[in-house]
């Protein structure tokens, strides 16, 4: 009678390691695949936002120089230049017509009239960053984070940086010399107002007076952990 059975696997001390990978594939009769066990993360849209003065531009500074894959979105405006201003940099730099342009033909994911002047996001550099599997960093106000949340939903998450009180708030505005004490003191009360809408975020990141740097380890440990997510958000624009 004919023996079927599969020669028994060498034991890894008496042999190489491609004999004992050749005969395990022969005892399960398949071959092992070199193919990811799972595909790539899809890119991620991450929204930071926060009242003003808590630290947004620091944070997203930093963590860009942390994660190489992450495009930070340039913002188009209607407003003019301010001196020291670079345009492709801080702001694209466009007239208010070729913004009603935009507008029209539905390039924008999400814009606003600020005191006269249109600021909004367009789509297409979205797309062309996502395109090269970068991930996307929106800096918006509580607005364009309630705007975006009614767009996108549940496909990008939703970051707000708070300080760690309200004291050390005022004392990082004050400490940036850059606010008249009229404007302190809306600044203060839109930042209690904002409280108000903590819960449409997903995520709540305290940034400590002198802890910058562990803020940006906070929100990197959130972007590695929506990686690993088994169902993945996927943002389309
Ligand atoms: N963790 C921190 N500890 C101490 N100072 C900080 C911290 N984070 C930021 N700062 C400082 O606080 C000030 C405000 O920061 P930043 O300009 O980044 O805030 P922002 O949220 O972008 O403000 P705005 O919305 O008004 O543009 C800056 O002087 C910055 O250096």
């Amino acid at each position: 009678m004919d023996d079927h059975r599969t020669p028994p696997i060498p034991h890894p001390v008496n042999a190489g390691r491609v004999e004992v990978f050749r005969s395990l594939e022969s005892s399960l009769g398949t071959t092992f695949s070199s193919q990811p066990i799972v595909p790539n993360p899809n890119p991620l849209i991450i929204v930071i936002s926060g009242p003003s003065g808590v630290g947004k531009d620091s944070v997203i500074k930093k963590l860009r120089e942390v994660r190489e894959d992450l495009h930070f979105v340039v913002t188009a405006t209607s407003r003019a230049k301010r001196p020291g201003e670079i345009d492709g940099k801080d702001y694209f730099f466009i007239t208010k017509d070729e913004f009603l342009k935009m507008i029209e033909k539905n390039e924008l994911l999400e814009y606003a009239l600020v005191y006269g002047e249109y600021k909004g996001v367009p789509k297409q550099q979205i797309r062309d960053y996502m395109a090269k599997g970068c991930d996307i960093v929106l800096r918006v106000d509580i607005q364009g984070a309630a705007n975006l949340r009614r767009i996108l939903r549940n496909s990008a998450v939703f970051v707000y940086l708070v300080a760690e009180s309200e004291e050390a708030l005022v004392n990082r505005l004050i400490g940036r010399k850059t606010e008249t004490n009229e404007a302190l003191v809306v600044r203060v009360a839109s930042a209690r107002e904002e409280l108000r809408h903590l819960k449409e975020f997903d995520y709540v990141v305290v940034n400590k007076e002198g802890e910058l740097e562990r803020s940006v380890k906070v929100i990197d440990s959130i972007i590695e952990a929506e990686k690993a997510r088994v169902q993945q958000r996927r943002a389309v624009v």
